[in-house]
This record gives structure tokens, C-alpha cells and sequence, in this order.
């Protein structure tokens, strides 16, 4: 995707041939900040600190970082240490083991002296999965909006979304972007409700900076407006992303993600929730599995945004004294979801649903 006119992908090989480059999301929408990660502990840091951040760019920041890793010391022991290490960054994402699983299947066959170059063509493999992964994405899920599109005679296609699952989650396209993009792409007249996603605003800062970058009318709206929205036949559609499925089809997404679901439940609008195959966790049996991250209550009582003359600052916005609680996800019941938008294709959001799809994990 485009920042300014210039195609961006959020994660790439520094110049140099093994560094790594980020954008920053911890400073957009204000400024477009590139950052280099020269060191597993540089990466491990930018996934903890959400400089970068969305599962599946978790994922493929942890690939690189195993590179990275295994370029100092590619013995077995390092390669374990530099995976767990990772792994420990965030515990909700399930594209972050996803991947380490892949790099350690990648180099830990090979002679030590092979093992670098293997893990950077691992990771650069990854990211290009991702890519393609998440243009198929959008492929299947264009065709809800263009069947939406049908029946509205020209009006736009309102969709709703949580948080950010676009471009700035993956390494391109997005999950739930992703057949927005191709629609809007095809000529398709849409409009994207865009929720704010407190406490970190990925929705505010993020979505609606890609949305904006690309051209796409949206707006910004409170996290408590879906309800209202959706009673008043404003919301045709909501498509969400996740940061990991579990094998009966329970979502675990942004918090919030849940009460937009019932909602949709409520005004019989389609909850559609868009994944790759990497947010598939095939050994966690239902939702109460999944860990969800606590995070700081800082994030909760304080907020950051820009003064009029361009510096950035946080200020208070919570009485002083009182704690914040922080759930950084909830899941969804898997009978709030209308289905799931993959790379293979749609499908119901339950364990027959994903097997349709994904037959060859039914195989025991
Ligand atoms: C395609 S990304 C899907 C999810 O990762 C996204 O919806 C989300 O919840 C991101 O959370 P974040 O805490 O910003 O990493």
C-alpha cells in the first residue's frame, strides 16, 4: 500500500542485506518514522513496545528476529533461547509461535554454518506469504460486499471495523482491509465505519490513516456507537480481523471486538471475521484457552495525542488515583459469527467450518 504515493510494505530488509526496517505505528498517524531492528532484543522490543503490532506483522517481526538471532549464533541452544525469548513478547497472537514454529522447522535440520542464510530466506518467504495470503483475503471477501453492493442500487456499502486488521497489521493488503481495498479498487461505492478502538486508538490513528491514504470515505466513531449504528441500518456489514481462532471457531480480537458481535447478532447484520491460515490455533479446543493480555493501566488513564504546534504529547484523562484494569482482547463465541473470510475461501465459523477448508488438519 501507499503512504504519500510511495508503496510501502511494514517490515523489509535494511540495505545493508541483513538488518531489518519498521515503520514506527507507535507514531503514526503523526509522523511516518522508520526504525531499524539490528538485534533479536531490537525486535523483541518493537513487538513489545506495538511499535509493530497486528498478528500477523507480530509474526513476521519475530521471524526476522530469529534471523537475526541465528546470524549471531545459529547453535541449537541459541535458536532456542532467541524463540522463547519472542514468544514471551505478547501471549494473544498465535501468528507470533506460528512463525517462530516455522523458523525452528526451517534451520534446526541444517549444518550450523547453513543456518542463517536459511532463516533470511525463511523470513522473506513469510512476509511474501503474508502478502499473497492477504490479497486472497481479499478476493473472497469482496464478494460479500459486491453482493451487498447489488442490492443497494449505487448507495455506498457501509462496513464496520474494530481496531486496525489493515496493511499496518500484516506486511501488506490486511486481513479485514483487504476486500475493502479490492472493492473500492473495483469501483465498488463503500464507506467504513471506523471504530475508535480505545485505549491505544489503532482504529483512530491507524485504520483511518490507511482508509485516508488510500481514498476510502470513512469515519472515525466511538467504540460505543456500533450498537446505535446498527439499530438505525446504518452498518451493512462488519468485518473484523483476529489475533487467534481456536479450532471450534471462538475469536479472540481487540477488546471490544465481543460487544460489536452481539450488536450484530441483535440487528441481524453479518459479523464476518477475516484471517490467514497462521491465526488458526488447531491445538486450543475453545475461547477459555486462549491467554488474553493484560496490559499497563497507564495506557487506560493516559492518552497521547498532537498540540496545535506539531509536538506530541500524553496527558491525563482519568481521576487522579483511581486503577484501570486493561483486557487487551476478549473472545467472541463462534455462534456470533456469521463466518470466516480466508485465503481458501469463506466458510462457517466452527470446526466443521475450518475443516471444510483445511481438510488436512482433520487428519490425524
Ligand atoms: C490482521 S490483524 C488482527 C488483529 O491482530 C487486530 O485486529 C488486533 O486486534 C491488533 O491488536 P494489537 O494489540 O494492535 O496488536
Amino acid at each position: 500500500m501507499k503512504i504519500e504515493g510511495k508503496p510501502y510494505r511494514t517490515i523489509w530488509l535494511a540495505p545493508d542485506g541483513w538488518s531489518v526496517e519498521i515503520i514506527d505505528q507507535t507514531k503514526l498517524p503523526h509522523a511516518l518514522a522508520i526504525v531499524r531492528l539490528a538485534t533479536v532484543e531490537a525486535a523483541a522490543q518493537a513487538i513489545l513496545t506495538m511499535q509493530v503490532r497486528g498478528a500477523p506483522l507480530i509474526g513476521a517481526t519475530a521471524a526476522y528476529g530469529m534471523a537475526l538471532a541465528i546470524r549471531e549464533d545459529a547453535s541449537d541452544d541459541a535458536i532456542e533461547r532467541a524463540s522463547a525469548f519472542l514468544a514471551a513478547q505478547r501471549p494473544t497472537a498465535i501468528n507470533l509461535r506460528w512463525a517462530l514454529d516455522e523458523m525452528r522447522r526451517a534451520v534446526l535440520p541444517l549444518p550450523v554454518n547453513a543456518r542463517a542464510e536459511a532463516a533470511y530466506a525463511r523470513a522473506a518467504a513469510i512476509c511474501d506469504e503474508d502478502v499473497e495470503t492477504c490479497r486472497l483475503i481479499g478476493v473472497h471477501g469482496r464478494k460479500l460486499i459486491d453482493e451487498i453492493a447489488a442490492r443497494k442500487n449505487g448507495a455506498p456499502v457501509n462496513v464496520l471495523t474494530h481496531c486496525n486488521a489493515g496493511w499496518l497489521a500484516c506486511v501488506d493488503w490486511g486481513t479485514a482491509t483487504s476486500p475493502v481495498y479490492q472493492a473500492h479498487d473495483a469501483g465498488v461505492p463503500l464507506h467504513v465505519w471506523v471504530d475508535e478502538t480505545r485505549p491505544r486508538n489503532q482504529g483512530a490513528s491507524l485504520t483511518a490513516f490507511e482508509l485516508g491514504s488510500h481514498g476510502i470515505a470513512h469515519t472515525i466513531v466511538v467504540d460505543n456507537a456500533g450498537g446505535h449504528l446498527m439499530q438505525h441500518g446504518d452498518v451493512d456489514i462488519v468485518i473484523v480481523g483476529t489475533d487467534r481462532v481456536a479450532a471450534n471457531g471462538d475469536v479472540a480480537n481487540k477488546i471490544g471486538t465481543y460487544l460489536k458481535a452481539l450488536a450484530a447478532k441483535d440487528n441481524a447484520v453479518p459479523f464476518y471475521v477475516a484471517l490467514p491460515h497462521s491465526t488458526i490455533d488447531w491445538t486450543v479446543q475453545d475461547g477459555a484457552e486462549i491467554p488474553i493480555e493484560e496490559r499497563h493501566g497507564d495506557e487506560v488513564l493516559k492518552m497521547p495525542g498532537r498540540l496545535p504546534d506539531g509536538s506530541v504529547v500524553t496527558v491525563e484523562i482519568a481521576a487522579p488515583g483511581s486503577p484501570a484494569g486493561n483486557p487487551a482482547f476478549d473472545v467472541t463465541p463462534a455462534r456470533l459469527v456469521s463466518g470466516f473470510i480466508t485465503e481458501r475461501g469463506v466458510c462457517a465459523a466452527s470446526r466443521e467450518g475450518l475443516l471444510s477448508l483445511y481438510p488436512e488438519r482433520g487428519v490425524k
